[in-house]
């Protein structure tokens, strides 16, 4: 016994004092736990909002302890997961940087079966899909905050919840779709995208608002501060000046402070010295080539000031070059309304945007026909035909080729085998994955499934052309599917005309042989809520997906020259989600139903 002596008992204090100091300790360690769970939560309440999920997570996840959750301790925002993770340990305004101490796990997550709730709505979780915010919320707790959790938090309880949801092997499994950091930075620059080419609100879009479209979802200063560092990094210095002011302008007032306005400062201060340095230096190039040009004294810097973002971006053009607007001019009779049609950047996002760049004349001559275009098949059931451009080369939509039930059945076919897409390697080496392009595509064979065949058929009726696969006149067919912010820059799709013999050296023989893809065909599967649609800068005309419908155009000239007006790409989607498929049709095998010519202007 310890009570006889005060000697005894002052050892026994001792003890105590011990223990109450280590319980101190871990209680501090819990609650940092805690309040990362605590965090997560709070950050899945814009989901539970916009899927009216009633049962909350906590609920969910814990029911009967609920003692922590209504507590009034907040999530400790100088120790939060994201912070550490991803801004603080990178001042060198590379986001790509992590915590490399954590990285014991890049990729955690759920399946939908394992963790959606009973009241499961198909299509609310795909317009949760198709909205650009909650996605990159849903990366940032499945790579950052997860990836804290994971491993401070989980112990053998909570081992053996998680094999009740993932079987043995644990979320790790391949089976499980789950984000890695690359998934957080490709949402990242997603928004970063959906801002610069749609010119959106910056205020609207941190309270949730996107083009119109309301969700709960919501972007903290230190979320914007974030998305500062991936403009930076694209050479976006305009844009990141715009993220970190409003990182900085949050970071005053947020109620759960997630970054304070100094940590926000520095990167402020060097992206607007950056953002003047490109100016300087672009207006002086400027300057240098209008002096090269001899361009009239009445072209001034001001008159092209608008475009000065031209130079923060990757794949733009220079400045017009006056004899080419003259060869443009012969082959476009109906010109543009304004900007110059060889401003491919700024006639891009003007048509993304949804801006007409035709004039009220040449847009007075586009129409829409029924057509049998010369195939018995069509007579009964004439093609619905929608010219998009005065010329008589231009492009053309085929409406309702397609029904609802043969779009579902083709991307039902693609589904399990696609992979992220491709792009032709440089100078025509190999193919290669590339931020100019994100979607994921997958080819399907002819003998894939019968309705492969009527799709071919359908196309030659309409087209005249022969889709022969056998004989290789035509590809296989491709279906591609764009995730949020999901892109394809302009680019042109021939792949031979433009080469020089060295890159066509470069190039599989196979496919010299079959010849250029002389046309494309391509149809939209899906409607798509808020952007996606196929523009063409230079022929100032864009195509908005409608699904069942198909874009139709001539790559190459009647002679075989490369038709460079046909330079097209998708712009980013917004809201949604956008399913195409291509068919190429390829030169050699049209000798008998494209008649060539030797003027190399038709
Ligand atoms: O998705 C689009 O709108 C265009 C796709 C495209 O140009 C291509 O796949 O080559
Ligand atoms: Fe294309």
């Amino acid at each position: 016994e310890v009570f006889t002596s005060t000697q005894d008992l002052q050892q026994v204090f001792l003890v105590e004092r011990n223990l109450v100091d280590a319980l101190a300790k871990y209680l501090i360690k819990a609650e940092t736990r805690l309040g990362r769970i605590r965090r997560y939560l709070q950050e899945y309440e814009a989901v539970r909002t916009d899927m009216g999920w009633t049962s909350s997570p906590e609920d969910m996840a814990m029911s009967g302890n609920k003692a922590f959750i209504e507590s009034d301790q907040h999530p400790d925002s100088t120790s939060n997961a994201y912070n550490n993770a991803t801004l603080d340990s990178n001042s060198d305004f590379n986001p790509t940087e992590s915590d490399s101490s954590s990285n014991n796990i890049d990729v955690v997550g759920a399946s939908s079966e394992t963790s959606s709730p009973d009241s499961f709505d198909e299509a609310l979780l795909e317009k949760l899909a198709g909205n650009p915010l909650h996605t990159f919320h849903l990366m940032k707790r499945l790579t950052v905050y997860w990836k804290h959790i994971d491993a401070q938090v989980l112990q053998e309880e909570w081992n053996g919840v998680l094999r009740a949801l993932f079987g043995d092997l644990g979320p790790q499994q391949p089976q499980y779709l789950l984000p890695a950091d690359e998934d957080l930075q490709g949402a990242a620059q997603a928004l970063v995208r959906l801002h610069h080419v749609y010119g959106l609100n910056m205020s609207s879009m941190v309270r949730g608002d996107i083009w119109g479209v309301q969700s709960s979802a919501e972007l903290s200063a230190q979320d914007c501060l974030y998305m500062g560092k991936h403009s930076f990094n694209l050479g976006h210095y305009a844009q990141s000046v715009e993220w970190f002011s409003e990182a900085f302008n949050l970071a005053g007032f947020e109620h759960n402070q997630t970054i304070s306005q100094d940590q926000v400062s520095e990167f402020l201060n060097t992206a607007l010295k950056a953002h003047e340095e490109a100016q300087t230096q672009f207006q002086q190039q400027i300057q240098q080539e209008q002096e090269q040009r001899g361009y009239p004294d009445i072209l001034t810097i001001e008159n092209v000031a608008g475009s000065t973002e031209n130079n923060e971006n990757q794949w733009h053009t220079t400045l017009p070059h006056p004899s080419a607007i003259t060869d443009l001019k012969d082959d476009l009779p109906n010109g543009f309304k304004y900007n110059s049609p060889n401003d491919d950047e700024t006639n891009f996002f003007d048509l993304c945007r949804g801006n007409t760049l035709l004039t009220p004349e040449a847009l007075s001559t586009l129409h829409c026909r029924y057509e049998h275009r010369g195939s018995k098949f069509l007579l009964l059931m004439p093609a619905k035909v929608e010219y998009h451009h005065p010329s008589p080369a231009g492009l053309v939509t085929f409406h309702d080729v397609l029904s609802d039930a043969e779009t579902i059945a083709i991307k039902k076919l693609a589904h399990p085998v696609m992979v992220r897409a491709m792009v032709q390697g440089v100078e025509g080496k190999g193919n290669t994955v590339s931020s100019t392009r994100t979607s994921k595509v997958a080819w399907l064979d002819e003998s894939l499934d019968p309705l492969m065949d009527r799709i071919s058929r359908r196309i030659e009726q309409l087209t005249g052309l022969s889709m022969d696969q056998t004989r290789e006149h035509s590809e296989m067919l491709q279906v591609a599917n764009y995730g949020i912010g999901g892109h394809y820059n302009p680019h042109h799709d021939y792949l031979l005309v433009d080469k020089t013999p060295e890159e066509l050296a470069n190039i599989n023989p196979r496919e010299v042989l079959m010849g250029d893809r002389v046309a494309t065909f391509m149809f939209y599967l899906s409607d798509v809520t808020r952007g996606g649609a196929t523009a063409f800068p230079r022929m100032g005309v864009a195509v908005w997906p409608k699904r069942g419908s198909a874009a139709f155009w001539f790559n190459l000239r009647r002679s075989g020259a490369a038709n460079d007006h046909t330079l097209h790409g998708a712009c980013p989607v917004v809201h949604g989600s956008k399913w195409v498929s291509n068919k190429w049709i390829r030169e050699r095998g049209q000798f008998n139903t494209r008649p060539c010519s030797l003027n190399p202007r038709e």
